[in-house]
């Protein structure tokens, strides 16, 4: 986590499902939809999710690494490029473009340039990425640092009194 962020956020495996099925409820009013395409690695979580509330079976993904990767095994201010592995064909028409969060937007600018059409849906938003977003259900402050169930593992936690000041 970079010194940019001051709040951390922990998203338990059930807020997050609980989340990604309120998400696709919204979507379904605004479909139909041909088919998901989900941004590596953080979409595909919530892109199973969407598919199976949604009942849909064509998912794609748009392969991505962003550079900056800090020494907590975080990631940094998004300063650096992004280096595209792999990529989709087509303006997006039809489609969900799904991706867990909205940051800086440095990911969503690049993937609403490559298809215009497509509906960009997340589960999070701060307010610097917020305006790429076509539909999301839940907006941090930008200093926060969101942690997703997968990255974090059960552990013990010390006590408040014995932590030190
Ligand atoms: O709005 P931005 O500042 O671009 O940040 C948002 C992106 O950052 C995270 O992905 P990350 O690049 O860390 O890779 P991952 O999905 O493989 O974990 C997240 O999943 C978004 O894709
Ligand atoms: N896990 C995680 N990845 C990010 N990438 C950009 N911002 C965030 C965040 O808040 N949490
Ligand atoms: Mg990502």
């Amino acid at each position: 986590m970079s010194h940019q962020y001051q709040m951390d956020f922990p998203v338990s495996w059930d807020e997050l499902h609980r989340n990604a099925r309120a998400l696709s409820l919204r979507l379904l009013d605004k479909g139909p939809w041909k088919g998901i395409i989900a941004i590596t690695r953080g979409g595909l979580v919530p892109a199973a999710i969407l598919a199976r509330e949604m009942d849909i079976r064509l998912i794609d993904t748009i392969c991505v690494v962003s550079y900056g990767k800090s020494d907590k095994g975080g990631t940094q201010a998004r300063q650096g490029e992004l280096n595209v592995l792999k990529t989709v064909e087509g303006d997006g028409e039809g489609m969900l473009l799904v991706d867990d969060l909205v940051d800086t937007g440095k990911t969503a600018r690049y993937v609403r340039e490559l298809l215009p059409k497509a509906h960009f849906a997340t589960l999070y938003a701060k307010p610097a990425g917020k305006p790429l977003v076509d539909t999301f259900i839940t907006e941090v402050s930008q200093d926060t640092w969101i942690r997703f169930p997968w990255d974090m593992a059960y552990t013990f936690a010390t006590p408040l009194a014995d932590q030190e000041k």
